[in-house]
């Protein structure tokens, strides 16, 4: 029997800038991941999904946190610009790369919604400079992110939505458990969209505890059913 149509971009009700701007990447099709999450994490489900490496996962999560932070800066009550989403990776080549497709994604709404990335190389005063621009969205380490916060020249409390965790077996593997935890303990009504790696299931109970996953991917294991 033949395999059912994807869902393509066009039928998941994203802004047409985001639509405009997957057409320049020339992306005919959502992969399966993003077939399967981007509808659900709009829905504002809670999710744990899992994709090889090269299947597409940032997009995955990046398309949903924009559409959700562009509907909320077009439709919500209006409120003071503040850092809303928050990528963590666990190094800072992949904080250049989760920047760059987050930007390349937001491309046609970049006055609308602004993507730094503190674990760059610049100096810890760009960075701060940065910062109190108070992006929409902030992607880096743990332990960047952390020393930000007691920096106080990023605030997330009272302001932070969405959360990604991407790669977390990586940043659990990397020893970023410490700070992890005491990251999401700062936020008290954030939702998250985070990935997960492929065999380490302490991140996974540990999320569970926050209650605040909506979006989880890691690349298939053994383990996964
Ligand atoms: N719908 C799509 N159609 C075609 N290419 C896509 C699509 N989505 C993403 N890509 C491309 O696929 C490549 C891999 O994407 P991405 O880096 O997000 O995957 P990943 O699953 O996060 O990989 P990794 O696990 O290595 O981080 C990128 O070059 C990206 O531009």
């Amino acid at each position: 029997m033949a395999e059912p149509e994807a869902l393509g971009f066009e039928h998941m009700g994203l802004d047409p800038r985001l639509l405009q701007a997957v057409t320049d990447l020339g992306w005919s099709r959502p992969t399966l991941i993003q077939e399967k999450a981007i509808p659900l994490a709009l829905e504002g489900k809670d999710l744990l999904a899992r994709a090889r490496t090269g299947s597409g996962k940032t997009a995955a999560y990046a398309i949903p946190m924009l559409q959700l932070l562009l509907h909320r800066k077009a439709t919500g009550p209006a409120v003071e610009q503040a850092v809303r989403g928050l990528v963590l990776v666990p190094t800072k080549e992949l904080a250049r790369q989760a920047q760059s497709m987050i930007q390349q994604l937001a491309a046609y709404c970049a006055r609308d919604i602004r993507v730094a990335n503190v674990s760059a190389a610049e100096d810890s005063a760009s960075q701060r400079a940065v910062l109190m621009e108070k992006p929409d969205v902030v992607v880096g380490t743990p332990s960047r992110i952390l020393n930000h916060l007691q920096q106080d020249s990023l605030k997330l409390r009272d302001s932070l939505e969405l959360l990604v965790v991407d790669e977390a077996d990586l940043l659990f593997s990397f020893g970023f458990e410490e700070e992890l935890k005491s990251l999401f303990w700062l936020p008290s009504n954030y939702r998250s969209l985070s990935c997960q790696g492929q065999s380490s299931y302490s991140s996974f109970r540990w999320s569970v505890r926050l209650r605040k996953i909506n979006f989880c991917c890691c690349m298939p294991c053994s383990s996964c059913h």
